[in-house]
């Protein structure tokens, strides 16, 4: 009954990597930063969304896997005020990325195997971004009155700046970042939610000449008060990402061909433009991608792999660099782990780690390259340091290894050669 399950904690970066300075990031480090923030008492929530957490970062469970070993492994710093585990029952590392770019895809297409060795398009950081040609192009081709933005932005001030000039107009809200990607944000009621979608495959289709990664739908709602001049827009779970495939098979696509079962949950099957994936189930929030992981390792059998993307550390704290915020979903995370360890079966590799940091306390919005976290458990490995890992493929060629596939092109697989019998309830204590 081999599977294997994969948590990606979007953005959950531990450390610069070795060439972060290229990127603007050397000095980064998602979790460290978060940590001493919280050390200092910079994160009390007594309100809202997170209320009630305070004081240091608490993350009993991931430090149980691994966690701070492998944080301290990537920056030689203990993140500040966090417990050491009396024991580590993990096998824990940290890992670099060989692909060019910092973004999602790329991260998650490594991740599997896959890194990108050739460099993305981007869009310059001006203020016009993109070519008027391709504007003009999808203005015509989706028969628009125009388009608005056009400039790098964050998704939430954008939409709070030309939220009403979008619904007055009619005209679509567009604009990048330091990612490969078009965003394109529009009222979902004013403009219209399948009018938005059908515009992004517009777009992704107009894009493949600029080697663009990703077409992002922003459907957001909202209205300006009555009498007031406070407008309050507000984005909604429809988002929808148009990715371009990846350059070549994933472990995902390697599974499925071999007759396997992959569930992607949550981003992952548009991440991967849906190639390899069996069956994808969607949810909104990191509650209910939980709760979906928790019902496909219920009902998900042999041969297969079960992959979710944490979207919300990214999309709702990292990108809005909102430091109380992450850590309060990160404790929250941790404090539904062990629901998940006590479901693993004997022959269960679970795989927690991300796609890229994106440092919270980071000057601008965007990603930052940082480490990964590695934490592994089952498929016979002891707990233990997994070193420096040269490449996020480890992770594709250990899961190739342990589903019993044949060997990617890249990455070293961490797992024994001949895995011992060790089971993962010996390893968790009865988890
Ligand atoms: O600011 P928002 O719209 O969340 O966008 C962010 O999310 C995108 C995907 O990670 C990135 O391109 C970044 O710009
Ligand atoms: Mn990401
Ligand atoms: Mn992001």
């Amino acid at each position: 009954m081999t599977r294997a399950i994969v948590l990606v904690l979007d953005s959950f970066g531990i450390g610069a990597t070795p060439d972060a300075a290229r990127f603007g990031d050397a000095g980064a480090d998602t979790l460290g930063h978060i940590a001493a923030a919280c050390a200092r008492g910079a994160c009390d929530l007594p309100s809202g969304p997170g209320a009630g957490r305070q004081g240091p970062l608490e993350l009993p469970n991931l430090a149980r896997l691994g966690l701070l070993h492998a944080h301290h492994a990537s920056t030689g710093n203990w993140a500040e005020g966090l417990t050491l585990p009396d024991a580590v029952v993990g096998a824990w590392g940290h890992a670099r990325e060989l692909s060019s770019g910092k973004d999602t895809p790329s991260g998650h297409w490594e991740i599997a195997g896959v890194p990108v060795r050739f460099e993305w398009g981007y869009f310059p950081n001006k203020q016009q971004s993109f070519p008027p040609e391709l504007l003009e192009a999808l203005v015509q081709e989706a028969g628009l009155p125009g388009v608005i933005g056009d400039c790098h932005a964050s998704g939430t001030e954008i939409i709070t700046r030309l939220g009403e000039a979008h619904v007055e107009s009619g005209k679509p809200i567009v604009y990048t970042s330091a990612d490969s990607v078009f965003q394109i944000a529009a009222h979902e009621e004013a403009f219209g939610l399948e009018r938005l979608y059908s515009v992004c495959e517009t777009a992704r289709r107009l894009l493949a000449p600029y080697n663009i990664g990703r077409v992002i739908a922003r459907p957001f709602l909202g209205e300006r008060a009555a009498g007031t001049d406070a407008a309050s827009f507000t984005r909604t779970a429809n988002r929808r990402d148009y990715s371009v495939e990846p350059p070549a098979p994933t472990v995902l696509q390697k599974l499925h061909d071999d007759g396997g079962t992959v569930v992607g949950i949550g981003k992952i099957a548009d991440i991967y433009a849906h190639c390899g994936i069996t069956r994808t189930l969607k949810a909104s929030g990191h509650d209910a991608l939980m709760d979906a992981t928790l019902a496909a390792m219920d009902d998900t059998g042999a041969h297969s792999l079960i992959m979710t993307n944490f979207v919300d550390f990214d999309m709702v704290h990292g990108h809005r660099r909102d430091v109380a915020g992450y850590a309060a979903a990160l404790e929250h995370f941790d404090a539904r782990l062990p629901e998940l360890l006590g479901k693993l079966q004997d022959d269960d590799l679970l795989i927690l780690t991300a796609d890229h940091g994106c440092d919270p306390t980071w000057t601008g919005t965007d990603h930052t390259r940082e480490h990964i976290p590695v934490l592994a458990l089952g498929a016979g490995l002891t707990a233990g340091p997994l070193g420096a890992r040269e490449t996020f493929a480890d992770i594709g060629q250990s899961l190739a290894s342990h589903l019993g596939l044949a060997p990617m092109d890249d990455g070293e697989s961490f797992l024994p050669s001949a895995a011992s019998s060790t089971p993962l309830s010996n390893a968790t204590g009865g988890h």
